[in-house]
């Protein structure tokens, strides 16, 4: 289970490996995978480089036809790629399934946008002379990505990078390198040129290295705030172009005129999906002192009803967490929240009983969470819900707004009005009304506002802002 470069499947230049293993079942080795260095990142970054003349020259319409064929690869090895998403990630199968959609999804958008990558033409101030505006890939990119999306995430990095001319060396977390290599092997499959994708496996050595090679035009990262920060501090001497779409700490507001059943099913969705470890997980529960006992009682029978399990258990409402130290966060985060004066509805430990050994955690219910605590302001990313009381619709604006992320808002309310001052007033970049605070489309920007973003948004036709750059030419004839 190697790097690829060049077209060639080959070991890290040191022989090192990584044993990855299933976090549902710690029995369960997914495999040895590649541990590389500073020397692996220069031959891909060397790969990446040369191929990028030819790519870019071929023009986005024939680049295309590359993302297409992947389309249709992928979705003949869709089962194939869920089932290693569920293994080395841990989430529930229909999730994996879902997430391999979600690559199709993005697959036939970016392929689409092929024919709409436009500049503008406009008014000249001289007589005979023509103005206008096109765009140029920036170059080789570093596409840095975490274990959450081990698909997804890669995918909308992977596809718009190749359809705006880029040539890419993609480095996955160490903890989902089998999905990485799927997905290489899937370009590969649909004819992608040597050097154009390249892919290495490792950990932070890897990335560092990345960051520092000068032919690196930009570096696309998902992961961590403090990570996303020292990439960008990392690369600021040299004006190195960044996208980071770092953590949340996302609230949905519950106001006294909600659909409460509607609720509790988003409530449910949006922070136990996925264990809990998406960037745009409801992680705060704001919820009005009117409806706040009647909410926490149904939140309480639902939540509490539900069954951990390992992934490709078909009646698990939960899977695990992805390694031990979530596991350790989450444990360690509601202890702090307790410690605080939080109060733990249901969940909170540890889940053993029934289970293969891995890291699963009880889907965690917090009430009476002050909204300025450690644990309603930072990322706990995991299945660890925090519910804090407000009085009306301008403190649920404010409490949701009081963190320094703001990736995603969602509001609960049958007032018209409300649902738009909401909109206008949640500093966050995506918004939901009624409806789960998760979940986007390819075709519409992912970002986040305050500390959850820096750069162009990913997916959407906003995402050319940062694989490509402009050039405005003036011609008289
Ligand atoms: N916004 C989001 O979607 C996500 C947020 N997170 C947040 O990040 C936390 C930690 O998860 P983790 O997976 O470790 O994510 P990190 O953001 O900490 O790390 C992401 C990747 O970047 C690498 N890396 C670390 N330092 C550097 C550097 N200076 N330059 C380049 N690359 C570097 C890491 O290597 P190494 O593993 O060796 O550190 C890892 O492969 C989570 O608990 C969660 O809060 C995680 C996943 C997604
Ligand atoms: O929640 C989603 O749909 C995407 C999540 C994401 O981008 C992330 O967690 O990094």
């Amino acid at each position: 289970m190697s790097n690829f470069v060049n077209g060639q499947w080959r070991p890290a230049t040191s022989g090192e490996t990584r044993t990855n293993v299933n976090p549902g079942d710690l029995s369960d080795i997914v495999g040895e995978f590649a541990e590389s260095g500073a020397a692996d990142v220069t031959a891909a970054v060397d790969a990446a480089h040369a191929a990028w003349p030819a790519w870019r020259e071929l023009g986005p319409i024939k680049r295309a036809a590359v993302l297409t064929k992947a389309q249709a690869v992928l979705a003949a090895r869709g089962d194939e790629v869920a089932a290693a998403i569920t293994r080395e990630q841990g989430k529930r199968l229909g999730e994996a399934r879902g997430e391999v959609d979600r690559a199709l999804a993005i697959l036939e958008f970016t392929a689409g946008e092929a024919r709409r990558l436009n500049g503008v033409t406009t008014p000249a101030e001289e007589a005979r002379t023509i103005a206008l505006t096109f765009r140029k890939p920036i170059g080789v990119v570093g596409l840095v990505t975490p274990w959450n999306f081990p698909l997804a995430i890669p995918m909308w990095k992977v596809a718009p990078a190749l359809l705006a001319g880029c040539t890419a060396v993609l480095k996955p977390s160490p903890f989902t390198p089998l999905t990485a290599q799927l997905l290489v092997e899937v370009f590969a499959e649909a004819g992608t040129p040597d050097g154009v994708l390249n892919l290495i496996q490792g950990d932070r050595e890897a990335g560092e290295a990345l960051v520092a090679d000068e032919r690196v035009a930009g570096i696309s990262f998902t992961g961590s705030l403090a990570v996303g920060r020292a990439i960008h501090v990392g690369g600021a001497n040299r004006l190195l172009r960044t996208q980071l779409e770092l953590g949340g700490k996302n609230a949905l507001i519950v106001l006294d005129d909600a659909d409460l059943d509607k609720a509790v099913a988003a409530i449910i969705h949006g922070a136990f999906g996925q264990s809990g470890q998406r960037c745009s997980a409801t992680s705060r529960v704001v919820v009005d002192v009117r409806v706040k006992e009647e909410l926490l009682a149904r939140l309480h029978d639902r939540v509490s009803a539900m069954r951990v399990g390992i992934g490709t258990d078909p009646a698990a409402d939960i899977g695990p967490v992805v390694n031990q130290e979530r596991l350790d966060a989450c444990l360690a985060a509601v202890e702090g929240a307790v410690a605080v004066g939080a109060k733990v509805v249901c969940g909170g430990e540890r889940a053993v009983e029934g289970l293969p050994e891995g890291y699963y955690v009880t889907p965690t219910v917090l009430r009476d969470v002050p909204w300025d605590s450690e644990i309603a302001q930072e990322e706990v990313f995991g299945p660890v819900l925090s519910v804090v009381d407000c009085d009306g619709f301008d403190d649920a604006m404010r409490i949701s707004n009081s963190v320094k992320y703001g990736m995603s808002g969602t509001i609960f309310t049958q007032n018209p009005a409300r649902m738009f001052e909401a909109l206008d007033q949640f500093e966050a970049g995506m918004l939901h009304v009624n409806r789960p605070g998760v979940g986007a489309y390819a075709h519409l920007p992912h970002m986040g506002s305050k500390m959850s973003q820096y750069g162009a948004p990913e997916c959407s036709p906003q995402v050319w802002d940062f694989y490509t750059e402009w050039r405005s030419a003036c011609i008289t004839y």
